[in-house]
């Protein structure tokens, strides 16, 4: 089955370790990009860690520069994306399953020698001498022989492999249905940066727009780099992100509540619309952020409750209510490729019942015939579909599909049913898009 190889990397990753002088008792040059990348990785495959909380703690510790954190997210980015592929491959040339830790390492040396072009004597070399500082030592001379095989003969076992089937859960890939082999392609690719302008602003050199109006720059651009940043001229937000709110219609005046608002794309999106805005954000630490991405937009006048949604209420019933609900984040599996594996179907059920419960109060907020737009960055028809359709069923409100002039920038994600869904195979052309869904209520009665 032919696949889609990982595109040339942007950031690439330094051949060998940092070259730093062997301190007294150390036996292995520093690598601390390769001891980040094992980290992320042992703490997925092992603990089923996300990858954001081990660079969350890595932040709290020991400061590392950038560059050397991007690299290291490249490479775990890599072997998570090919994770099922490379366990696969590994199998062809062990014996015996060895310990989890020395298969992280493992992985991360496959993924070095057949997807991210590091040539063969520095993918073998950097992983001996990680298992060596990581305690591994027993199995670094396995690891020596087991990888300089797959140098030789791996991309053959590669080849006979179904990549793609392999790449992602069978649950996942089950319930994914007929879009599970685009949307693994789409997990493949790294994802563009994608931003939202202010309106007016000019579009940033190197910067394409999109016919849905967002701005697409390269993989690997780095936002505050770019010129107009400071001054609040733009800000992230994947194209298939942006389009909710704008489904929404002319907001202007109307009073908009944003349930679930951190980090505030979408509420910029309102504020700068023309809506009132009050944006309600439970975890302190993500309101933090909230407030100074408004404050970096100079949207001061956006109402701000660090408040849990099911309980807060308005002062007046409102217009309109924004419910980006929390979710599984498949959708983000591009930006999150740990995302299909620290995930568990169980997981989706917790979250479907967080979900009935915040559009049954989002439903107590509204006026009569006020709109709910109702988005989730998932790729679960449990998560999207099936909660309208619960809702519907559940009494009090009317569907009010997205039309096709609505759509006509993405026609590609109306479905039958006047739903909003997106997913990572589409625009594959223009560097794909994150997996989305949206639906518009209308409160009756
Ligand atoms: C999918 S993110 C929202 C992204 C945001 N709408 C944007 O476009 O930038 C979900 C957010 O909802 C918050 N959240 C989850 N449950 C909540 C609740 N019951 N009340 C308020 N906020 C909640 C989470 O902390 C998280 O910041």
């Amino acid at each position: 089955m032919a696949s889609t190889r990982t595109p040339r990397p942007t950031h690439r990753l330094p051949a060998h370790g940092s070259g730093a002088p062997h301190h007294h008792g150390q036996r292995t040059p520093a690598d601390p990009v390769r001891d980040l990348a094992f980290d992320i990785v042992t703490g997925v495959v092992e603990h089923r860690r996300m990858l954001e909380t081990t660079l969350d703690k890595l932040r709290q510790g020991a400061p590392m520069e950038g560059r050397d954190r991007a690299a290291a997210h490249r490479l775990a980015a890599g072997a998570l994306r090919h994770r099922g592929s490379i366990e696969e491959i590994l199998k062809a040339f062990l014996h015996k399953e060895p310990p989890v830790p020395v298969r992280c390492a493992l992985m991360l040396g496959v993924a070095q020698l057949l997807y991210l072009d590091v040539p063969p004597h520095a993918a073998v070399g950097t992983v001996v001498d990680l298992m060596r500082r990581r305690g591994l030592a027993p199995f670094a001379g396995l690891a020596n022989a087991v990888l300089r095989r797959v140098a030789r003969e791996g991309a053959r076992v590669r080849n006979s492999l179904d990549e793609a089937r392999l790449d992602v859960p069978a649950w996942l890939w089950s319930a994914w249905g007929e879009r599970a082999r685009p949307i693994t392609e789409g997990f493949y690719k790294e994802a563009p940066l994608d931003l939202t302008l202010r309106p007016g602003a000019p579009v940033p050199e190197g910067g394409t727009q999109l016919p849905t109006g967002s701005v697409r720059m390269t993989p690997g651009t780095r936002m505050t780099e770019i010129p107009g940043f400071e001054g609040g001229q733009f800000w992230a937000q994947d194209a298939a992100a942006a389009m909710p709110v704008r489904l929404l219609g002319d907001v202007k005046g109307l009073h908009v509540a944003d349930l679930c608002a951190a980090p505030g794309g979408k509420t910029a999106q309102l504020a700068l619309a023309g809506a009132t805005v009050t944006a309600i954000e439970r975890e302190e630490g993500r309101l933090a952020r909230l407030r100074e991405n408004l404050e970096r937009l100079g949207l001061e006048n956006v109402a701000v409750h660090n408040a849990d949604a099911n309980a807060w209420r308005p002062e007046t019933p409102l217009d309109a209510v924004l419910l980006d609900a929390p979710c599984s984040a498949t959708g983000t599996l591009r930006r999150h490729p740990d995302v299909v594996w620290t995930k568990r179907p169980a997981d989706i059920a917790t979250l479907t019942e967080g979900q009935d419960n915040l559009i049954d109060a989002a439903r107590a907020m509204l006026k009569p015939g006020g709109t709910l737009l109702y988005a989730v960055c998932s790729l679960q028809d449990e998560e999207g579909p099936e909660r309208v359709k619960a809702a519907l069923a559940r009494g009090g409100w009317s569907l009010k599909p997205f039309t096709v002039e609505e759509l006509a920038a993405l026609p590609e994600a109306r479905t039958e049913e006047g739903f909003y869904r997106t997913h990572p195979g589409m625009w594959a052309d223009k560097g794909g898009m994150d997996g989305f869904f949206a639906a518009r209520l209308v409160r009756e009665g």
